[in-house]
């Protein structure tokens, strides 16, 4: 794939062989400001902040995502067959369908169920399951031990609804029987990809919210246990 690709204006070369991926672009520029050391901005197209810079000395990027299957898919894409990226973490919020997984904690999404379309239209002959890159993974899990972080290893629900119609309310609820811990709109489609192209990727994600609860984190919170999900991002690259 030639580059600049269409969405993303970086030369070769100005985008790391690694990548966090938070669907917010701002959530990019905070953690380009906030973590890495000497970050340059290497994308604005269609304000799709995209920064890479140094985190203990290795070059690390990070870049917005958009939010749903067709957005995440469009730049993971784009990353890995027009720059050589080669590991793509996610680091975004999600809501929690278990009475197990609370607000704040940490959820590694091992595999991603999923009510979109995005893998369909891959046109293999069965269904495919989403699945995390196990060194990752693993890496996450045990960065999770030494720091005592709660955090969810499983299935997540990727979805195209934020806002669900109240027929289909029950649903969530459906997975939450299959053990599914948590939804969010994106994972399905990063690790499908990542299959795709033999890339390397892990969906990191903070609980914002319950459904089983109703309760949400505040402004303040969600900063903190942010941060959290961000260290361990860095850690396992
Ligand atoms: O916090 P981010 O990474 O954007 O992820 C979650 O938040 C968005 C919805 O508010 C969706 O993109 C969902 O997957
Ligand atoms: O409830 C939520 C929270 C974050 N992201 C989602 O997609 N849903």
């Amino acid at each position: 794939m030639n580059t600049p690709t269409p969405h993303i204006a970086a030369k070769q070369g100005e985008i790391a062989p690694s990548i966090l991926l938070p669907g917010d672009p701002l959530r990019a520029k905070f953690i380009a400001e906030n973590f890495l050391a000497g970050a340059k901005q290497f994308n604005a197209t269609r304000n799709m902040f995209g920064y890479t810079g140094f985190y203990r000395d290795k070059p690390v990027s990070v870049m917005g995502t958009g939010m749903g299957c067709p957005s995440i898919g469009i730049y993971s894409h784009e990353l890995i067959e027009g720059y050589g990226v080669k590991t793509l973490i996610r680091v975004g919020t999600t809501g929690a369908i278990s009475e197990d997984v609370h607000i704040r904690d940490l959820v590694f999404a091992m595999g991603a169920c999923t009510q979109t379309n995005y893998v369909r239209e891959f046109g293999l002959p069965g269904d495919f399951a989403p699945i995390a890159d196990f060194g990752l993974l693993i890496k996450a899990v045990f960065h999770a031990e030494q720091e005592n972080l709660p955090y969810h290893v499983g299935n997540v629900l990727t979805s195209d609804l934020f806002y669900e119609p109240e027929k289909k309310k029950h649903e969530g609820l459906q997975f939450a029987d299959m053990g599914v811990l948590a939804v969010e709109m994106e994972t399905a489609a990063l690790y499908a990809n990542a299959a795709l192209s033999k890339a390397r990727a892990l969906s990191i994600l903070t609980v914002s919210d319950s459904m089983v609860t109703g309760e949400k984190t505040t402004a303040e919170e969600r900063e903190t246990s942010f941060a959290d999900m961000i260290h361990v991002a860095l850690e396992i690259l």
